[in-house]
Order: C-alpha cells, then structure tokens, then sequence
C-alpha cells in the first residue's frame, strides 16, 4: 500500500509525538511527516530513532519548523506539559495555554483549509483556544476528546460480551476529563441495544465508567504517561481526514448551545467535523450539562480568559 501526497506536521515530539508518527508511518496516511519540537536536538532524535523504522512504509519523516508546519494539511499538536501521578487534565491549564499560544502565533499565517488536531490536555479547554488563536474555522480545529475514553468503554465491554471491540458502538461524551459520562441509551452491540445484550446494574454501570475514566490516572501512576492509545485514535482521525472517510467518532469540538468545546459524535471528513445527531436520555443530557459547566467554569474563571479575544 502506498502513502497519499498529503503532508502532516506533529509539534511537540514527546512522547505522545513519536507514538503518533510511528501510527501515522505504520498506517501510511501520508506521504511526508514533519517533526517540530522546541527540544530540536531532542526533536532530531526522535526523527532518527523513527526513521529506522520506515523502512516498512514509503512515508519519508523530517525534522522541520513551523514554517514547514503552517503548510501541511493536518497539523497536530502533542507539544505541553503531562501530568504527574494523581494530577488531573485540568491542572495543566496554567503551563499548557502558555505552549499553545506560542505554537499557534508561529503557524501563522496558517494554511487555511488545514485541520488542526489537539491532543495535548486539558484538551478540551485547549481545542476552544485553538480555534480563537489560529483563526481557522471551528470546524476545522478538533479535539481528540472523548475517543480515547470511548475505545477503551468499548474494550470493556466486548470483554464481557466475548465479541470484537468492532462490534460495539459506545460513545463517552462530554469532557476527556473527570466530567464525562458514557451515553448508555445510545450503546448497540451489532445492532441491538447494548443494555439489551448485556444487561448491566446500575452499579455495574457505575464500576464501569470509573474504570473507563480512570484507565489514565492508573497507567499514569506506574509509567508516567500514556501515548499509544491517543496515538492510535490520531492515526484514526487523520486517515479520516486525509481519505474524506466521513466517520462518524466521538471528537471534542465547538457547542454553540454549550458555550465550549466537548464532545458528541461528529462526521469527520477531508473539511473537518460537521454535526451528528444523537438521541441522548434525559439524564445523560443532565450530565453532559454538567460536563459543559464544569469547562465553562474553567474558561470562565481563569486568568486565560483574555487569551486570542
Ligand atoms: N488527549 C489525550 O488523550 C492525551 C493527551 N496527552 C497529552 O499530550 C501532551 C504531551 O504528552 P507527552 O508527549 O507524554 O509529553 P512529553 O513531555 O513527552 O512531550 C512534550 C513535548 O512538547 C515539547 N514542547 C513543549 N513546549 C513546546 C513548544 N512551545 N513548541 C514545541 N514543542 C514544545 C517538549 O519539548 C516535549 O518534547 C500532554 O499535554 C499530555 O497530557 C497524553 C496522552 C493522551
Ligand atoms: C493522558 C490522557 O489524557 C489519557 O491517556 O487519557
């Protein structure tokens, strides 16, 4: 198989950055990947360290600079601050608004049909930042948001159905942070209800979601990050983007009813997200209120608030 024309550029190659090029040259999304990190000898290690690898696909990787990142059709950025054991997402927003207003001021002027895709947390908080520093239209800067949380619901639960993970549809919405919640009405197992197939007690519902939430802070506590999850669901989001797949995933983006960015299904294709409807229960529809307050408070209450107005 070979790699489409396109070119995507990675600021910020810890980590998470290497992960999602090693996907993203594995998957053979693109024909070019471009590295970008404040950290250049860092940066120029990784490239070396990645490039021993794509002798398995045709994608060429190369350190670059924002000036070669602006151009590029989908630019990520993976560049912030991680948590420390025990410390949320939100704890991040001091140090991390702080890197994504620099590396948006040097993309500019931005390629104005690019994609722009946030990975770095609180990632939420940021992909609503995003779209007012880089001056795209929100449909086209994204949040990974809640995928993440919602492939590893779904691998707990084709666990306990004994089916493939593909099988199942089950969306967490709302914030990738401690306000989510999985949208249970909406869960099928090829077709039928999930509840129908698996009929779970409230409790077991509840252990679940914790669990499903609490997947970070648990490998977090032993290795210090996580990377090849996100990396995998970034790979996901750019082949949809870069094919025009027009899939349909949980991905942070703009609320206009919300006030914020958080996030629901969407389409995602070649000009970015447009909105899917989902029938949500009433009181899935209470917490995702609450998930949407719980960020306003964020926006609202920190000294980021003068931030690109
Ligand atoms: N959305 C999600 O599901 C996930 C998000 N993350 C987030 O991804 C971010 C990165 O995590 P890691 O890669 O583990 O951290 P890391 O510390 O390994 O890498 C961060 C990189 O960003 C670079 N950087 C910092 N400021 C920069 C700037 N102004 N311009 C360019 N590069 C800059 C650093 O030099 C470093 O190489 C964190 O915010 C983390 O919380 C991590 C896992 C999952
Ligand atoms: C770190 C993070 O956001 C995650 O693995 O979900």
């Amino acid at each position: 198989m070979s790699a489409s024309s396109g070119s995507i550029a990675i600021i910020g190659a810890g980590s998470v950055g290497a992960a999602i090029a090693y996907s993203l040259l594995l998957r053979q999304v693109v024909a070019d990947l471009i590295l970008v990190d404040i950290n250049e000898e860092y940066c120029q290690a990784q490239v070396e360290d990645l490039s021993d690898a794509t002798f398995l696909s045709n994608v060429r990787i190369r350190q670059g600079t924002a000036d070669d990142a602006r151009n590029a059709d989908i630019i990520i950025i993976s560049a912030g601050a991680k948590q420390k054991p025990g410390e949320t997402r939100i704890g991040l927003i001091d140090r991390n608004i702080k890197v994504l207003e620099s590396v948006t001021r040097s993309l500019q002027p931005i390629r104005r049909d690019a994609i722009l895709l946030i990975v770095a947390n609180p990632v939420d908080i940021l992909t609503f930042y995003a779209q007012r520093l880089s001056g795209l239209p929100r449909n086209q800067v994204i949040g990974s948001g809640t995928m993440l949380d919602s492939i590893r619901l779904t691998g707990i639960l084709a666990n306990r159905l004994k089916v493939s993970d593909s099988s199942i549809h089950a969306f967490v919405i709302g914030e990738h942070g401690d306000s989510q919640c999985v949208a249970w009405s909406s869960a099928t197992v090829h077709g039928r209800p999930l509840l129908k197939a698996l009929p779970l007690t409230e409790t077991e519902r509840e252990e679940i979601a914790t669990t499903t939430r609490m997947k970070a802070d648990s490998i977090i506590k032993v290795k210090g990050f996580t990377s090849y999850g996100v990396a995998a669901v970034t790979a996901r989001m750019c082949e949809a983007i870069i094919f025009d797949h027009r899939k349909i995933l949980p991905l942070s983006h703009w609320q206009e009813n919300l006030g914020c960015c958080l996030s629901l299904p969407v389409v995602l294709g070649r000009k970015g997200v447009s909105p899917f409807p989902v029938d949500l229960e009433e009181s899935e529809l209470q917490f995702l209120m609450q998930s949407a307050k719980a960020l306003r408070t964020v926006i609202e209450g920190n000294d980021v608030n003068s931030v690109g107005s």
